[in-house]
């Protein structure tokens, strides 16, 4: 290494020795020396990039995280930390962004309160793929590319932290509950999340689901076709969002606690409304008490409907947990077996408190609930919108399963363009619109700026996976671009769609919302095909906490067996 880059570098060091181990430092030395003919401030670039993906590197290699990183910085992504010889990193002072009174003006007066997440889309356009924006008492950091999301999350920590959640959490202080695995933190969480995962992630316990899952398929099968006579001319359905928001409860509720709820009852439960009502008033104040400090809350009316929305889940999966635990003890007291499915599980191995099971409990519940209803009926109007795709699934579905041969999950495994289907709708319309991470454990480096540890990121999730570079035609409802060997497969990034989140603070029901969705589509599908609102009405997704349907899906479903002729005379729609 020459004498001046030699000086540069111990410039540099001292300058960036808090930030810099002596293993890293040693390795981007080299780097500089391979790369002769750089100037420090490269050198410098390296050096930080390298500390910021230093849990990437065996995986992808210094070599490429640094092409990777010039990429960025060749888009005018991120801002250089170097000014000649005089270094001095970026910090999150120096990133653009609207203040406080902009963001209400964007929330409140342009209207974007409801559709947030094409404020992400909006926001980059303005600022670039890195921004900071104020929310009331909260300051955020926004990452809308794949690449910087990539960073957020690499170096999330060894005890991830989506958001410290801090109404979630004050709620279940003022009534002395548990937090769940959405709410706990630290060790903690790590704890009760590895007593969780088994049951809900490991695909042979997973598999052991699929003859409930289907049972309840076959009942929402016949759901419709009564929804169908009674209340759609012989073929539509409508609200179908609500109707297989009744789908997942039940699909849950049989899953977790081996119990049938009657949500697919011709006449649904008082209780399973109330549920599902609560559910949608939680998410809805819960995006405005975030807005006011603390301090205020007490004093909100906003505050008092979402204490009250969450006492009524807490509740039902109280009732649910009591009723189970008496059902054992009659079991054990009469000397049978006491094997059963999730809760079940949870309660004889005396790994958690009572209370600690509730807390869970009713955080999965909620959590599985409106994010797998929602992600099937925006699978279900694309596949309306597109026969051409819709036939291709159908031909996949009766090649692996002919007659009436009932999907299970060994069949799944040879159904990639189902799978498909389900990917592109994920990345159109991803459940959680926007991830989080704070970065509680160290300080880091993202996008070539400095971030003190504690910093809030915001994961535009919504942006990047509509982002024409890595999906082009983003617009469009395309599975196959998710096929294996297709050629845009090949240049995709494996950050730009992450709809069930990353690494092991990433979902806790992903292979059961999956084997859910496979089941549900690929019946439903040999059953019906499927046809859009015959008055034509387009529906947008609107963020209440989660991405949801602005209003209902109606659709038309045509009966496969004795094929109808299409369409309905009385509709008066073609198609
Ligand atoms: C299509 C369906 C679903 C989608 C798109 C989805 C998406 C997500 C995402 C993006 C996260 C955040 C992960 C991260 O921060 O990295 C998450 C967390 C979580 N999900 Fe899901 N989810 C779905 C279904 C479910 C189901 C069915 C359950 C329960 C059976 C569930 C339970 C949870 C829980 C408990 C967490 C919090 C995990 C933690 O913080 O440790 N989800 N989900």
């Amino acid at each position: 290494m020459s004498a001046t880059i030699n000086t540069r570098c111990e410039r540099l060091r001292t300058l960036f020795s808090p930030h810099i181990r002596e293993s890293h430092w040693t390795r981007a030395a080299g780097l500089v020396q391979d790369t002769h003919g750089f100037n420090a401030g490269t050198m410098l670039r390296k050096c930080l990039i390298h500390i910021s993906l230093r849990r990437n590197r065996h995986r992808y290699g210094l070599l490429r995280a640094t092409v990777r990183y010039g990429d960025i910085h060749r888009r005018g992504a991120t801002s250089t930390a170097v000014m000649g010889d005089n270094v001095k990193p970026k910090t999150m002072d120096d990133l653009g962004g609207p203040g406080f009174l902009s963001t209400l003006n964007w929330l409140f007066v342009k209207g974007y309160l409801k559709k947030s997440q094409l404020m992400q889309i909006e926001h980059k356009k303005i600022y670039g793929p890195i921004w900071r924006s104020t929310f009331g008492p909260i300051v955020l950091v926004n990452v809308a590319s794949a690449d910087l999301i990539e960073q957020v999350l690499r170096q999330e920590g060894r005890l991830p932290i989506r958001t410290d959640m801090p109404h979630w959490r004050a709620y279940r202080e003022l009534r002395n509950q548990a937090y769940g695995p959405l709410t706990e933190m630290g060790a903690n969480w790590q704890r009760i999340r590895s007593i969780l995962n088994p049951w809900l992630l490991k695909p042979k316990h997973v598999s052991s689901y699929t003859d409930t899952i289907n049972q309840v398929v076959t009942d929402f099968i016949d759901r419709v076709a009564w929804l169908r006579e009674t209340s759609g001319q012989g073929v539509l359905v409508n609200d179908l969002a609500g109707e297989l928001y009744k789908f997942t409860f039940e699909g849950t509720c049989s899953v977790l606690f081996e119990k049938r709820m009657g949500c697919l009852n011709e006449v649904v439960p008082e209780k399973t409304l109330k549920y599902i009502d609560s559910v949608g008033e939680m998410l809805r104040q819960s995006q405005i008490v975030i807005f006011f400090p603390k301090s205020t809350w007490p004093y909100l009316p906003f505050w008092k409907k979402f204490v009250k929305a969450w006492d009524y889940l807490f509740n039902v999966a109280e009732e649910l947990v009591q009723e189970k635990m008496k059902e054992i003890e009659e079991r054990v007291k009469q000397d049978q077996n006491v094997e059963g499915a999730y809760l079940t599980h949870l309660l004889l191995s005396d790994k958690m408190t009572v209370t600690e099971i509730l807390g869970s409990i009713t955080e999965i519940l909620m959590a599985a609930v409106d994010t797998t209803s929602n992600t099937i009926a925006w699978s279900l109007y694309e596949l309306a919108k597109e026969p051409e795709i819709q036939e291709k699934l159908y031909q996949e579905v009766i090649s692996v399963c002919p007659g009436d041969k009932v999907p299970v999950s060994d069949d799944i495994a040879q159904m990639p363009y189902l799978k498909a289907v389900v990917r592109e709708t994920l990345r159109m319309y991803p459940a959680i619109a926007g991830n989080a991470r704070v970065t509680a454990e160290e300080e880091v480096v993202v996008g070539g700026y400095v971030f003190p540890k504690k910093t809030l990121f915001h994961l535009c999730s919504y942006a990047a996976s509509y982002d024409e570079s890595v999906f082009p035609n983003p617009y469009a409802f395309f599975p196959d671009r998710w096929l294996r060997g297709s050629e845009e497969k090949f240049k995709q990034h494996p950050f730009a769609s992450l709809p069930f989140g990353f690494g092991i603070r990433g979902c806790l029901g992903r292979r059961f919302a999956e084997l859910e969705m496979y089941l549900f589509l690929s019946r439903m599908i040999k059953s019906y095909k499927l046809r859009p609102d015959p008055t034509g009405a387009e529906v947008e997704p609107i963020t209440r906490t989660l991405l949801c349907p602005a209003k209902e899906i109606n659709l038309q479903f045509l009966e496969r067996k004795v094929e109808q002729e299409e369409p309905r005379a009385a509709t008066g729609v073609s198609l």
